[in-house]
């Protein structure tokens, strides 16, 4: 019984045919079609795939131009409440007010959401704990880190409890370490929630992302597990060393996944069909590897 309950409430994200043209004619989505349940979906593509534009419609912040998105069943244009009953958004540029703690731009933004007022200091107080700042609450926002002001971010994307939680960028600007405590939060957030984190750097998604869906130049490429990404570029990665001073001419005749230097020289990992130098050795697919080599299918510039 207890299963069934949990079926019928978990989220359910479908998207049909979604296409979003500015008013300049640029159409920066199209065609976009996929349903996701609870998970972390990792929306990952280069600098202006359009991921932005998406999240934006996701927010019901802009409507689509074209086809349709259906929240649990129900229209997002048609009945824009029911989505945003349920959703956290945590903005690529999210700005917050210097002068105020941690706790007293939570109390505000609760205000502002139309929080029930009896229960928002212990929903602050929750959210806070959620995010790991409890220690930090009452510090003015001038004086966190960047890490600590994106936590702030999702803890008010948290307030109403949402069931989608959606993150654009989240982890531009922070610190490594930073970024992983930011990754592993999402993860612990994720549960029965769904969330959607939009990012074009694909180390953001390696251990924390149930789902992809990448995009370019608008288009939905692939949405799959991580593990099906992986599996496409088994057999298309090579590896081998060269002079430094190969590299330049290298990377024009070849997709450079990455790069790396090396004593007696650079280190460089190629995704191709067929071995690109005799020297090359297969190497076992990174999902940076897998990325690179769905974009080169495309012909796009990854
Ligand atoms: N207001 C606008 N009017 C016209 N075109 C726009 C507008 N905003 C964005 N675009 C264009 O739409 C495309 C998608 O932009 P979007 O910001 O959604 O991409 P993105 O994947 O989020 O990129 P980034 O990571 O750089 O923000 C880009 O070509 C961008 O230049």
């Amino acid at each position: 019984m207890k299963h069934s309950t949990v079926e019928l409430g978990a989220p359910t994200l479908h998207m049909e045919n979604v296409g979003f043209r500015y008013r300049n004619g640029h159409q920066a989505v199209q065609g976009f079609t996929l349903t996701q349940r609870a998970g972390i979906l990792g929306v990952l593509g280069p600098n202006g795939a359009g991921k932005s534009t998406l999240m934006r419609m996701l927010a019901t912040l802009t409507r689509p131009t074209e086809g349709a998105i259906v929240w649990n069943g129900a229209d997002c244009v048609r009945e824009p409440d029911a989505l945003r009953r349920s959703l956290g958004y945590l903005p690529q540029e999210f700005g917050t007010y210097p002068a105020l703690t941690a706790r007293e731009f939570l109390h505000y933004l609760a205000a502002v959401k139309g929080l029930p007022h009896a229960a928002t200091a212990q929903r602050v107080q929750h959210c806070l704990e959620l995010v790991g700042l409890e220690g930090a609450a009452d510090k003015r926002l001038a004086d966190c880190s960047g890490g600590m002001r994106q936590r702030v971010g999702i803890a008010q994307a948290l307030l109403n409890d949402p069931q989608l939680l959606i993150v654009d960028e989240p982890t531009v600007g922070l610190d490594p370490d930073e970024r992983q405590r930011f990754r592993n939060l999402l993860t612990d957030l994720a549960g029965q929630r769904l969330v959607l984190l939009s990012t074009h750097i694909v180390s953001d998604l390696e251990a924390s992302a149930t789902a992809l869906a990448v995009m370019e130049q608008g288009r939905l490429l692939f949405h799959d597990t991580p593990q099906a990404l992986l599996s496409q570029a088994v057999g298309k990665v090579w590896q081998w060393t060269i002079p430094a001073t190969d590299l330049s001419a290298v990377r024009t005749a070849h997709r450079v996944s990455a790069s790396l230097l090396r004593p007696g020289g650079v280190q460089v990992r190629i995704v191709a069909a067929t071995a690109p130098s005799p020297d090359a050795v297969a190497a076992e697919p990174t999902l940076e590897d897998a990325y690179v080599w769905l974009l080169s299918r495309q012909g796009g510039r990854g």
